[in-house]
């Protein structure tokens, strides 16, 4: 990451613009779009200077919040045209002089559901998130959304300082971002370059090959490609009757030596797996401590978890209760070689929504 580095124009030309408004990329939520809306951001021309002023101030083209007299900070959720991986992003705070945002960072997430926009985005000019809109915001939880620029400095938006480039190390597809702003001001653009990730898939089906305990649901349902209804609609085991009455934690901070189950999915094809999502939706007061996932190439119609040569795809990671990725899926560890089977560990016990894994066919 280059924040000092002049706008490349080789992204420009190799990548495609997954932040413009041309190619379909859309505000679906902004905390406040008081002096110039979010919508700004995602043009494809020139930020124009304009001597102008509005009913609520000075005329801006660019993303303007008010100046916060409140704790927090301004933040927006930006749909891409297409599920990338992203490769690059370019801010741009021209003619934010006085009034430029002084840090911001960038979060993303790769989104199955495709959500809708939380706002009327219409007319937003002069105003802030009401209440409502921030409380459905908050339902897309874009806080824990994986961090792809921590908090960084920007300059002003004068022709010397204005553009700013960050090269993104290790791409990975995301669909949305959530640009945060720290406290508030102005951006003029925001330009995100991504590679389409061709090939790639959601595997949808999968058969259950065996199980550890299933007393509440199958884990058949795991890999089902609607999000889940409810709890009825998951992976469920009964609870562990050996529990301790005091729980240990490890030096990581999970649960010590208090058991564990496990389900065997058989892929509908061979893959080589390159990311993971788990969500715990629904299950709030049972989701599991952890997670692990496993695959393996087999054509061995009775594989058991005993059973060797498992390759770690997701290791053992904390889980977080009713959330649609209840984890960051920078944990993965892709799969060179092509698999066909997955084994999802849980522990101690517990529930989950739905596994999803992406996947491409293998080059060999
Ligand atoms: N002169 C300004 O730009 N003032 C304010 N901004 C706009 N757009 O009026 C501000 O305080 O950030």
């Amino acid at each position: 990451m280059d924040g000092a580095k002049n706008e490349s124009a080789e992204a420009r030309e190799s990548y495609k613009d997954v932040s413009s408004q041309k190619n379909g990329a859309k505000v679906l939520f902004a905390t406040d779009d008081f002096f110039a809306v979010a919508e700004n951001l995602l043009k494809e021309e020139e930020p124009e200077w304009n001597e102008n002023y509005t009913e609520y101030g000075k005329w801006m083209d660019g993303w303007e919040t008010r100046r916060k007299r409140i704790d927090g900070h301004d933040w927006a959720i930006i749909a891409l045209s297409d599920p990338c991986e992203l490769r690059s992003i370019h801010l741009d705070t021209a003619f934010f002089t006085g009034n430029f945002a002084p840090r911001f960072s960038v979060q993303a997430a790769h989104l199955v559901d495709d959500p809708k926009p939380i706002q009327d985005r219409r007319n937003k000019m002069g105003t802030a998130a009401t209440d409502v809109e921030l409380e459905k915001a908050r339902e897309l939880k874009s806080e824990d959304w994986d961090e792809i620029i921590p908090m960084t400095s920007l300059r002003s938006g004068h022709a010397e300082t204005r553009k700013h480039v960050f090269e993104i190390a290790n791409p990975r597809t995301y669909s949305h971002v959530r640009l945060n702003i720290y406290p508030d001001g102005g951006i003029a653009r925001l330009r995100i370059f991504g590679s389409e990730s061709t090939g790639r898939q959601l595997l949808l089906r999968s058969e259950c090959v065996a199980f550890s305990n299933a007393h509440y649901g199958s884990p058949e349902v795991l890999l089902e490609a609607s999000p889940s209804k409810g709890m009825h609609d998951g992976w469920e085991t009964a609870r562990k009757t050996e529990r301790p009455w005091k729980i240990d934690l490890d030096d990581s901070g999970f649960i010590k030596a208090y058991g564990e189950e496990w389900a065997i999915l058989r892929l509908e094809t061979d893959v080589c797996i390159d990311d993971i999502q788990v969500d715990t939706t629904h299950f709030k007061g049972n989701c599991p401590d952890s997670v692990k996932i496993e695959a393996k190439l087999s054509n061995d119609e009775k594989l058991h978890s005993s059973d060797d040569s498992w390759i770690t795809v997701l290791p053992k990671t904390k889980l977080v209760a009713n959330r649609s990725n209840g984890l960051t899926s920078r944990n993965v560890v892709a799969t060179k070689q092509p698999v066909n089977h997955i084994k999802v560990t849980i522990e101690p016990d517990g529930g989950l929504a739905r596994i999803r894994i992406f996947g491409s066919k293998c080059r060999h």
